[in-house]
């Protein structure tokens, strides 16, 4: 990967000024040897085939016949994947910053299009599988994609790594499926360790959601 994305070149540039501190091996680990080369150029191909999955069986009436078929062919590739699990350090999902939502599939697949320590903006597309009722996302999905966003926040603009304390999200409108929403995330204030962020989710003009949560900036070594 020649362009960085914005994420990646504030993690370069955190390396750079971080590199004669001790390596940090709690929280999440801030190891900023990012490597995406890790699953090879078709990861994100990889991961978009299995929300894409994820989204059909959501829909599907299948029959006894295709459920035995699809159990069948699951299985053959669960052995496959099994076969190369590795720790979660190591395992690309989750730390592929170029896809989205680092690849990780159990996050919602927002795409990050500006991150400092001013903030994060990204699109964020709620699908089939997000369900929650009434073409409307769930709204634990909502928050998982505020918490996870307001992490990256927390962690751009404290410049360390922080864990969720609280979380509170108010639901403002319906949040549509299949619709390219906006998802902001910045601190509010600092106290010390507490990292005080605030988020909101729009469908155009309209504030779908609004999060407010503190985020704890984790000591070196704290789980
Ligand atoms: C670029 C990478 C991006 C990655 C993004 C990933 C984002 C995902 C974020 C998560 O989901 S993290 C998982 C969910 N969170 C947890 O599992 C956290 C579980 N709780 C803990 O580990 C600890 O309770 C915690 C680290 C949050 C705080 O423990 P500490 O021992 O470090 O701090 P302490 O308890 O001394 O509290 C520090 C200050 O915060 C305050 N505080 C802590 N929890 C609070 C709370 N819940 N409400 C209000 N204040 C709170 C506490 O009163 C104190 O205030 P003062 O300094 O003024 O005395």
């Amino acid at each position: 990967m020649t362009q960085k994305s914005p994420l990646q070149k504030t993690a370069t540039s955190f390396a750079e000024e971080s590199a004669d501190e001790p390596h940090h091996e709690g929280g999440f680990r801030p190891d900023f040897d990012i490597d995406l080369t890790r699953g090879g150029p078709r990861y994100g191909e990889f991961i978009e085939e299995v929300r894409t999955f994820m989204d059909r069986v959501k829909a599907a009436l299948p029959s006894e016949e295709l459920v035995a078929e699809v159990i069948d062919e699951l299985k053959v590739l669960n052995a496959k994947l099994d076969e190369v699990a590795i720790d979660e350090w190591r395992a690309p999902s989750g730390g592929r910053i170029d896809l989205p939502a680092r690849g990780n599939i159990t996050l919602p697949p927002y795409e990050v299009d500006d991150a400092g320590e001013e903030g994060v903006h990204a699109r964020l597309t709620f699908r089939r599988y997000h369900l929650g009722g009434n073409n409307a996302a769930h709204g634990g999905q909502v928050a998982v994609a505020f918490d996870d966003l307001m992490g990256m926040a927390g962690a751009l603009g404290s410049k360390g790594i922080t864990r969720t304390a609280y979380l509170t999200v108010n639901y403002r409108a319906i949040t549509p499926l299949d619709t390219e929403l906006k998802l902001r995330s910045w601190v509010d204030r600092m106290e010390g360790r507490k990292v005080f962020l605030r988020a909101t989710l729009h469908n155009g003009e309209t504030l779908c959601a609004e999060a407010d949560g503190l985020f704890i900036k984790l000591k070196p070594g704290q789980p």
